[in-house]
């Protein structure tokens, strides 16, 4: 049974649903020491936010095949490491967005109305009623930077509130802001105009500090601002001194820069128009079930060998689409594989070409599973679907793909193209009725071959005795063959034989094979 560690707090639903295919453990206070001793024994993790995993946790995790992130972020995951080690890092993009966004409401009423501060003052004894006067939203401007899913949520339920809503998002069309009934302005015209701001965007190098000194200044004063998304979009520092100085009105922090807040930070010291939670976006009873569930079942799939649906580091594929793809996965795995076989020695170029019924299909999956197969001679099982592309771009190969839909020799076939240090080579595949695997040519010379584990396949001149010569000297050296192809253009010209063999050819044969009168190449290609 594979093992997988579970290392925050996790909805049962998940952990009974990671139980159907694996022996879970359950350790939510391991300090980041004790994580990377324990790593290793893992071959899934399952997080939230608590975990970090740095470059040397996710480093240590040296049999980890999936990292499950039961929410949206993954910025406490070195994403890039684990891609490089071909790790599946999936999350739940979905199962908060409701949270979030209902807790950021709440946010902006609480801000609006002083509830946590009276609540406080009432519990401790006085009956107040004038330190609490608020505002109103209605009416009011809130700019949203970042309309994603919690955005777009917000939006929606801040138009019913009678909001006028502004919106910064480089990356949204004006057609989905329209929809959403939202103006789509610069981030200064933003910054300018609103009554609240809240903020909805990952945290990026671009994003980092985005709430700088320099922005607060043109916000208009008394504004309000919300961060339910990420620590360190806004500068806590620069944040805090305009809440002293009053040009901030009020200010709602759910996510902080280090998390958990520290102690004595001035953050806590501040008055009634500030609201500080501890990172409660998605802590809401529906939302631990939805991405608990959602990332369980994701983590219990690849364990299976089947692929994650809302994977970071690898294209994501619906189950309908996989199960029509999976049998062309499987071609263009065996042709590059093949291919690389061929080419020999270093490949520095690679044309992916699909035809026929897959011209027209999502081409990104099968180029990558034609470099894990060009890859795996090389790289073994270090090589998958996760970290091919990767790979192949570190080695300097550089892929391009075409497209015929009018090849229509088969349903579907894939053509591939290598350039490299020893010239080119060019195997096509296709498949027979849904899903058996054939070569159907090899540098232009038609065959049809299922194939095997070991083939030898031969370039020659077409001509009586070769085929027998060669048969001859495997029998020789007890070699057995299940079958046999030849293809060629044109009689007494160039022909390519391929030979499906039972065993390995042993050493030595292969030269004497290419010394035979009119064989001018041959190649022995263990799939
Ligand atoms: N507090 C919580 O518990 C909690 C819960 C869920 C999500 N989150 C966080 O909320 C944030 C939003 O989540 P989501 O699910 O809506 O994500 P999303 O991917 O659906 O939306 C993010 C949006 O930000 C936009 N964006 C990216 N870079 C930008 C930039 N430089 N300027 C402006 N816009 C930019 C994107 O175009 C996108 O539309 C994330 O940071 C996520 O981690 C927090
Ligand atoms: O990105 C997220 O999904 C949220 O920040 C939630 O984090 P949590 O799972 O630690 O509550």
């Amino acid at each position: 049974m594979p093992k997988v560690l579970v290392s925050d707090p996790i909805d049962q639903v998940g952990i009974d649903i990671l139980s159907q295919v694996a022996t879970v453990d359950v350790k939510t206070t391991l300090s980041p020491e004790e994580l990377i001793q324990v790593l290793p024994e893992y071959d899934a993790i399952m997080i939230r936010s608590g975990t970090k995993l740095t470059k040397e946790a996710v480093e240590a995790g040296k049999n980890l095949k999936i990292i499950g992130r039961a929410g949206v972020g993954v910025d406490n995951v070195d994403v890039p490491t684990a891609t490089r080690m071909g790790i599946v890092v999936v999350n739940s993009p979905e199962g908060n967005t409701i949270a979030a966004a209902e807790h950021t409401l709440a946010m902006m009423m609480s801000l609006s109305r002083f509830i946590p501060a009276a609540n406080a003052s009432l519990k401790g004894g006085k009956w107040d009623r004038k330190s609490f006067t608020g505002v109103e939203v209605y009416k009011k401007t809130l700019g949203i930077l970042g309309l994603g899913k919690i955005g777009s949520h917000v939006a929606t339920v801040a138009k019913s509130l009678g909001m006028r809503i502004l919106a910064y998002d480089p990356f949204l069309t004006a057609e989905r802001a329209e929809k959403l009934g939202v103006h789509l302005v610069e981030l200064e015209i933003l910054l300018r105009e609103a009554d609240y701001i809240t903020l909805h965007l990952p945290k990026t190098k671009e994003t980092a500090h985005l709430i700088n000194a320099d922005r607060i200044a043109i916000m208009k004063d008394g504004v309000r601002i919300i961060n339910c998304a990420r620590g360190g979009i806004i500068d806590e520092i620069a944040i805090a001194e305009a809440i002293k100085s009053g040009k901030i009105g009020g200010i709602a922090l759910d996510v902080f820069e280090n998390e958990p807040l520290e102690a004595d930070s001035g953050l806590r010291e501040l008055g009634a128009n500030v609201i500080l939670t501890p990172h409660l976006g998605a802590s809401t009873e529906e939302a631990q079930t939805n991405v608990a569930v959602d990332v369980a079942e994701q983590i219990r799939d690849v364990l299976l060998g089947l692929p994650a649906r809302s994977a970071v580091n690898i294209p994501g594929l619906r189950p309908d689409v996989w199960q029509k793809l999976k049998p062309y996965l499987q071609l263009a795995e065996m042709l590059g594989n093949l291919v690389g076989q061929l080419a020999g020695g270093r490949v520095d170029t690679l044309n992916v070409k699909l035809q026929g019924e897959i011209a027209n299909s999502e081409s990104q999956p099968i180029v990558v599973a034609a470099l894990k197969g060009l890859l795996s001679p090389a790289l073994r099982e270090r090589v998958n679907f996760v970290n091919a592309s990767i790979e192949a771009k570190e080695r300097g190969i550089h892929v391009t793909e075409t497209r015929d839909p009018s090849v229509e020799d088969y349903s579907g076939s894939i053509h591939l193209t290598a350039h490299g240090s020893q010239g080119q080579q060019e195997v096509t595949g296709a498949l027979l009725g849904k899903s058996e695997i054939r070569i159907t040519s090899i540098n232009e010379f038609p065959i049809n071959v299922a194939p095997t584990h070991y083939m030898l396949l031969t370039l020659h001149r077409d001509m009586p005795g070769i085929i027998g010569r060669i048969g001859s000297l495997l029998g020789n050296f007890n070699v057995n063959i299940a079958s046999m192809q030849v293809g060629r253009r044109m009689v007494r010209g160039e022909a390519v034989m391929v030979l499906n063999i039972d065993d390995p050819l042993p050493s030595g044969l292969l030269d004497e094979i290419v010394h035979i009168q009119g064989v001018t190449d041959a190649f022995v290609v263990k799939l």
